[in-house]
């Protein structure tokens, strides 16, 4: 079956003083339509330069990356993305923030002004889907950092990508509100059916929510390992309790010190 994601044997140097930097090497991984994938690897292995390669905001040195078997040359249109920050702007309504990527991505432009009520009815839709009904009309800057990182979804789904990358979107937020929002990631994954790579240096993160896990060497980043995760879906967050659940966390977590160390 071809793959929706195809990361084939991609490295990618930064050019400046001293040779640059290495940031990945041969880095290959592959996606089937509707998975849901992890990365996880020491900091500063290349992560978040990888997403920026899948998004086409950088090109490979070498190798190449495709989605659905067109290889990626430029901006990919049909990917949302969200990131630690939110980066909600503040002058604008919740909704406002939320219906933004309308306002840039076509065919929705062209189409904005006129369908405009279809389309706020479709984002206040996605708001209560992820436990914020009624909350359209407020500001940013009244919501929590957990309701905003909701919204911050919402935005990235607005235009039902395909494809939805996410750069360790749950870092900044407390345990308890970070499992809350594992819960709303899943359900909409779920109910949705997009594609997913998540960047994540949390292993109960991505243990709970990915169906593989992809592991990184310290830079230049290189695949170690891929871990699939047996557990079937719909998975209660009781999961994360199971011994099978802590093994495999263990697994990784002494897999990476072992990569850190070089
Ligand atoms: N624009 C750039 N120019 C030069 N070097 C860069 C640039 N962006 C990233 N790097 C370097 O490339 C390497 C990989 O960076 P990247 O941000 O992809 O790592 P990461 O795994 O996402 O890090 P972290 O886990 O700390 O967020 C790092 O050494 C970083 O300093």
């Amino acid at each position: 079956m071809t793959a929706f994601v195809d990361i084939d044997d991609v490295t990618l140097i930064y050019k400046g003083a001293n040779g640059g930097v290495h940031a990945l090497d041969r880095f290959s991984v592959s996606l089937q339509k509707g998975e849901f994938a992890a990365v996880v690897g020491p900091s500063g292995c290349g992560k978040s330069s990888l997403m920026k390669l899948v998004t086409g905001l950088l090109p490979p040195d070498f190798g190449k990356i495709a989605i659905e078997g067109t290889t990626v040359h430029g901006p990919v249109k049909m990917a949302g993305m969200a990131f630690q920050n939110p980066n909600l702007l503040p002058w604008r309504k919740v909704i406002d923030n939320v219906l933004l990527p309308l306002e840039i991505v076509q065919p929705h432009r062209s189409r904005f002004r006129r369908e405009k009520e279809r389309y706020r009815a479709e984002a206040e839709a996605l708001l209560a889907t992820v436990g914020l009904a009624g909350f359209g009309d407020r500001f940013p800057w009244e919501l929590s950092g957990g309701m905003q990182q909701r919204v911050s979804l919402c935005r990235a789904l607005i235009h039902q990508p395909a494809l939805l990358m996410l750069d360790e979107p749950f870092a900044a937020l407390d345990a308890f509100t970070r499992e809350e929002l594992w819960c709303v990631l899943r359900d909409l994954w779920q109910k949705i059916g997009f594609t997913v790579i998540l960047v994540t240096h949390d292993l109960r993160e991505a243990t709970f929510l990915a169906d593989k896990i992809h592991m990184m060497s310290a830079r230049p980043g290189r695949l170690v390992l891929t871990k699939e995760v047996p557990f079937p879906r719909p998975r209660p967050i009781e999961v994360c309790f199971e011994p099978a659940f802590t093994d495999i966390v263990h697994e990784l977590r002494a897999k990476i010190g072992e990569v850190r160390k070089g």
